[in-house]
């Protein structure tokens, strides 16, 4: 998978070349660049924003760095498969929610553009343009404001690099994570079984695989409903099911 970035703070991504994602990169399954946007920029003092048309507070991307950035890293390029184009992605408090489920959808993507937003936003046209040769997602990580996309594009690119064959080491662990079958994940635990006069639960030390999972579900059932009751309701009727909860 390609990556692209585009910030006035390509400094920001210093740490992408530690823990995981820099191991992703060494072997091969991430090839990631950071640009920086100025260098699109004409002018003497390399400007980026201007006031807001229609007034307001703060200042707005302005386009024409931008539609350059794009050019030079989106040429009317196809995917190896000839079919998808590539996808850019522009964290921001106006985009659609951040899933797991869309983590899965981009980890499948063979090239991936970020654009970094800053002050109160880039010039709409940016995003229009770009519809025409990529495809565009607004995205937001939830209902707050940030200085800029650049934290945005940290927490999506972690989410949708440990999904990458071979990035993670135990596979196994993609599984039962939280958000993985639509439930929240169920308590943990590891040694000493009693720890300032606290057990482990009996039931993850009876070697019983059945009971274990079982009793797995029910937690996980129980912490869904009591922290994330919308899940709750978007769960299929099946998972419900009490048959298989009976201990
Ligand atoms: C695109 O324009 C802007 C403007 C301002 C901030 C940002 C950064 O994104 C967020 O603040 C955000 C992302 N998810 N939730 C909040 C982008």
């Amino acid at each position: 998978m390609r990556v692209d970035i585009v910030s006035i703070f390509p400094d920001y991504f210093a740490p992408l070349d530690l823990s995981l994602i820099g191991r992703a990169r060494e072997q091969g399954l991430l090839r990631l660049a950071v640009h920086d946007l100025r260098t699109w920029t004409r002018d003497v003092h390399r400007t980026v924003d201007d006031t807001p048309y229609g007034g307001g507070p703060g200042m707005v991307m302005r386009p024409e760095p931008w539609g350059e950035a794009l050019d030079a890293l989106a040429p009317d390029e196809l995917a190896p498969d000839g079919l998808t184009l590539p996808r850019l992605l522009v964290p921001s408090p106006a985009g659609v929610p951040f899933t797991q489920a869309m983590a899965h959808e981009l980890a499948t993507e063979s090239h991936l553009l970020f654009a970094c937003g800053r002050y109160e936003g880039i010039d709409q046209r940016v995003l229009d343009h770009a519809s025409t040769r990529l495809r565009v997602t607004e995205v937001s990580l939830g209902d707050y404001v940030l200085f800029g996309g650049e934290v945005a594009v940290l927490v999506i690119l972690e989410a949708v690099t440990r999904l990458l064959p071979g990035v993670l080491g135990n596979a196994g662990s993609l599984d039962d994570e939280s958000h993985a079958h639509g439930l929240l994940e169920a308590p943990m635990y590891t040694k000493p079984a009693s720890w300032r006069g606290h057990e482990v639960p009996e039931v993850l030390r009876s070697g019983d695989h059945g009971r274990i999972a079982r009793w797995r579900r029910d937690e996980a059932l129980t912490r869904t409903g009591t922290r994330r009751p919308d899940m709750l309701a978007a769960l299929p009727p099946e998972i419900l099911d009490k048959r298989d909860l009976a201990t």
